[in-house]
């Protein structure tokens, strides 16, 4: 080959792998996320797994993590079956009666999953049937106990796991009760086998068998009592700590002495509203109220005459306002009212109706009676303003309203 076709042919080479390779990264690849049908491929894809998920577990967390425990501690139970069939298999055990063995036991597996997967395990106190699912595997064991001959000493970790598995949400009685059950089913495994075929399951040896499982069980049973009981305290602490959360949330948005919402929490609101109404177009009306002459109530009847006095104020506005209103205590004897989606002549009628209602309030302090009454400055939102503006339009009307004589509410 002349040096020069040699040359040309060298030097062609990685421009036609680089050639292959822009064909090959250009070539249309469905797992890449820039193809179009990468979607659609991962959307199959995902309703596939999406599909086996809800049909072997439901759609229901709670079935979901039932079933998932469950199909966890069959999965074992199936594992467990398939190392006893090996060594039957391996050291040539008579089949017949380990093969009728596995079938019953699976038979036993799926009706379990099914009671539970179908929900007519929900009928009971445990739906999980945890205590009716380790006497399954406890019988399964037992009986496989009974046909292992050689390798029957597979049967007790087994047990244990059963043991553990189900122990965690049982109570301590029942955890007390399966154990028991255990000992007889394994005993009376023992002692059959021993009785039938005594060369295979020798007296002394199921003897010393029986002994330590009577240890073992036991001690397992009170282990597992004991991280139930925990996690029980656990469960309750949780639930405690949810109640409290919650109490704090409503302390923190609201006055103790009213009932009404804090500043703090109608300062949040009044900034939600005021970014609703910038995307909506649709305004709201905001109202500074004080209570007249508050200082001459509590001088006069004392200062918890005047705690009387705010919160009948409150109960009776909370009477007159409807439900999406919003009444907040913004500071001593002062409340800030805000209406969305309200025009500022329904706004003036509610203030009006809300100021008669208060002076016709009527509060004994032993002898005394005593009325009292509010002014109140009110004004809508403009489009773009910031509430600091809204409110501070509500104050200059309510300074006026104080200053015409009070006991009025004024509006723009
Ligand atoms: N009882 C009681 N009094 C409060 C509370 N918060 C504030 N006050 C009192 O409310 C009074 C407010 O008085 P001022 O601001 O002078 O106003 P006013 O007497 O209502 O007079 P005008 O607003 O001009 O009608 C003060 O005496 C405060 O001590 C409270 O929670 N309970």
């Amino acid at each position: 080959m002349p040096f020069s076709s040699l040359a040309t042919s060298q030097l062609a080479r990685p421009a036609r792998v680089a050639r292959r390779y822009t064909a090959f990264s250009q070539a249309p690849d469905k797992t890449s996320s820039t193809h179009p049908g990468y979607a659609k491929t991962m959307r199959r894809n995902m309703s596939v797994n999406q599909y086996l998920g809800e049909l072997l577990l439901g759609t229901d967390p709670a079935m979901r993590l039932r079933v998932a425990q469950t199909g966890l501690g069959l999965l074992l139970m199936l594992t467990g079956m398939a190392v006893v069939l090996w060594a039957a298999w391996a050291l040539h055990l008579p089949r017949a009666p380990l093969h009728l063995w596995t079938l019953s036991s699976l038979f036993a597996i799926v009706m379990v999953y099914m009671t539970i997967r179908c929900g007519w395990s929900q009928h009971f106190k445990d739906p999980s049937l945890t205590l009716p699912q380790m006497a399954i595997a406890i019988i399964c064991s037992a009986s496989g106990y009974a046909l292992m001959g050689p390798v029957r000493a597979i049967a007790f970790p087994n047990l244990l796991i059963i043991l553990m598995f189900g122990m965690f949400g049982l109570r301590a009685a029942s955890a007390f009760g399966i154990s028991i059950f255990a000992l007889l089913a394994f005993g009376l495994s023992m002692a059959l086998m021993t009785s039938i075929d005594p060369d295979s399951y020798p007296p002394t040896v199921e003897l010393a068998h029986f002994m330590m499982l009577s240890i073992v069980v036991p001690a397992v049973s009170v282990l597992a009592g004991r991280l139930s009981r925990i996690r029980r305290r656990l469960g309750q602490q949780k639930q405690e700590l949810t109640v409290a959360l919650e109490q704090i949330k409503l302390m923190a948005a609201h006055d103790d002495l009213t009932g009404l919402l804090n500043r703090r929490h109608m300062q949040v609101l009044l900034e939600q509203e005021t970014q609703r109404s910038l995307r909506s177009g649709r305004g709201f009306c905001l109202a500074l109220l004080d209570m007249d002459h508050f200082k001459r109530v509590n001088d006069r009847h004392g200062h918890a005459a005047g705690d009387a006095v705010l919160r009948a104020f409150a109960n009776s506005a909370q009477a007159v306002l409807r439900r999406s209103d919003v009444l907040a205590r913004w500071g001593g004897e002062e409340f800030v009212l805000m209406q969305a989606d309200t025009s500022i002549e329904f706004s003036r009628a509610t203030m009006e109706r809300l100021r008669e209602q208060v002076t016709k309030l009527e509060l004994t302090f032993g002898e005394k009676r005593l009325h009292v009454s509010f002014s109140a400055g009110l004004t809508e939102h403009r489009a773009g303003e910031s509430v600091t503006q809204t409110l501070e339009r509500a104050d200059r009307l309510l300074y006026d309203a104080k200053a015409q004589g009070r006991n009025r509410v004024l509006a723009d």
